[in-house]
């Protein structure tokens, strides 16, 4: 139940009592101005962090999340407007979790603020939620993450909707008396190589007794992804974006490729290592968002930037295809967050196929590797895992840990048939296992 609480008079009622009702902080003071590179300026008001930030301005429809979607690292760099006409109402809650061998530590999806400032129409100043410890305004302050409240999100999003997504600057404070920035002075973060800010940098294992091992190639993982591997109990090794799987490849029983922020070209090293893991090896492969696009990449498609993207919990995509639990036909509704997208190419590179498409612009939302090819490749735009969002294709993480498992248990079948052939009376054990070892951090 969704809890809107604004006025001092709202009376709580017997059956919430308990619950916590807080007013936020009242740090809602200082004159706010966000300016587009388009040449538009929109004047509000503060929250968070006192400071003015650069960044890519980019609007979501989620109506829920606000939390989840600000700790994405696929939002590093980007200035988050929020269409929903309030947010902040039901606060933000403790981003901690007990740190043990099978969770990342967390509630949310990464542990900071990773979007560079948020705007919003109507700044809930009062929260009210059963795990909520603080306001959005003093999350913020406290990430040092700046945000804007009382523009005309409506406006803005029609904007950027219509003209496609525009560099910014939120000016805060005593800089709002200052003129526009000139178009050169804004910074563009898809210059840089953000994918590289928000990998991790050393490699992690996580749930070390599941049993079947998966490697994660880290391009800004969303700690969802990792849960929702996890839960279906494999042991899974995060390793960095550019680490080169196929060193250890044959110790893994399949390949994780996760989200990330910025332009997918920037991953080309990434794309390359895997062009040759694809080439050489036949285990299962999965890649969500720029994990997708990079598989894309590697099998020879171009990634373009879309003119706003697609951000929301309500993308409807229709599969082209079947394969395990997602059927041929039918619509999916999705949770997304992507500037960028593969193209749509006639026909497509030899043992690839489309697997998904977005109804509302037909874009590519999904390739596999054909059944003729041999291979078990799949690769979405959009987030099974949605944090928050639907969960009409949580499944499929069950059909590749499931591939996973399959795949190795048939290998080992093949192995002890053959080491039962040898060893035939020499009087040698050939039940046990030849399990590989894992890469350990
Ligand atoms: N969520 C993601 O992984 C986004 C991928 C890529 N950065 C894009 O914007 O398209």
């Amino acid at each position: 139940m969704m809890l809107f609480i604004r006025s001092s008079s709202f009376k709580v009622p017997q059956l919430l009592r308990g619950l916590a009702t807080h007013a936020a902080a009242a740090d809602i003071r200082l004159p706010a101005v966000l300016h587009l590179k388009s040449g538009q300026s929109y004047a509000g008001r503060a929250f968070g962090a006192p400071r003015s930030i650069w960044g890519e301005t980019v609007f979501s429809t989620s109506i829920t999340s606000y939390t989840e979607s600000m700790t994405d690292p696929s939002y590093r760099g980007q200035i988050l407007v929020f269409t929903s006409p309030m947010i902040g109402n039901y606060g933000v809650p403790l981003n901690s979790a007990p740190r043990d061998s099978r969770d990342v530590g967390m509630i949310l999806e990464s542990k900071k603020i990773q979007c560079s400032a948020v705007v919003v129409s109507d700044l809930a100043e009062k929260y009210s939620h059963y795990s909520a410890v603080e306001s959005l305004s003093s999350w913020c302050l406290r990430h040092d993450i700046p945000g804007i409240t009382g523009v005309d999100t409506r406006a803005i999003t029609t904007l950027l909707r219509d003209q496609g997504t525009t560099l910014g600057r939120l000016a805060i404070g005593q800089e709002v008396s200052a003129p526009q920035p000139a178009e050169n002075e804004y910074w563009d973060p898809t210059t840089e190589n953000l994918v590289d800010q928000v990998s991790t940098k050393i490699p992690y294992v996580l749930n070390p007794t599941g049993d079947v091992k998966i490697a994660v190639l880290d391009f800004g993982v969303k700690a969802n992804i990792l849960r929702s591997l996890v839960r279906r109990n494999a042991a899974i090794t995060v390793l960095p974006w550019n680490f080169d799987f196929n060193t250890v490849r044959d110790d893994f029983d399949g390949l994780f490729l996760t989200n990330g922020p910025g332009d997918p070209t920037k991953c080309l090293d990434a794309a390359l290592n895997l062009r040759r893991t694809l080439k050489e090896w036949d285990r299962p492969v999965f890649g969500i968002c720029m994990g997708h696009q990079v598989i894309g990449i590697a099998a020879g498609l171009d990634a373009y930037r879309m003119t706003f993207g697609n951000r929301g919990h309500n993308q409807p995509v229709l599969a082209l295809a079947s394969s395990g639990s997602i059927k041929a036909g039918r619509v999916y509704v999705t949770s997304q967050n992507h500037q960028y997208a593969l193209t749509l190419q006639d026909p497509f590179p030899a043992g690839w196929e489309p697997f998904f498409i977005n109804c509302n612009d037909s874009s590519v939302e999904g390739i596999k590797s054909t059944a003729e090819s041999g291979k078990k490749v799949w690769g979405v735009q959009f987030h099974p895992e949605s944090a928050g969002g639907p969960l009409d294709t949580i499944d499929m993480f069950s059909d590749f840990v499931a591939e996973c498992r399959s795949d190795m248990l048939r290998r080992y079948a093949e192995v002890e048939s053959d080491d039962s052939t040898i060893h035939q009376g020499v009087g040698m054990d050939t039940t046990s296992s030849p399990r590989p070892i894992s890469v350990q951090a």
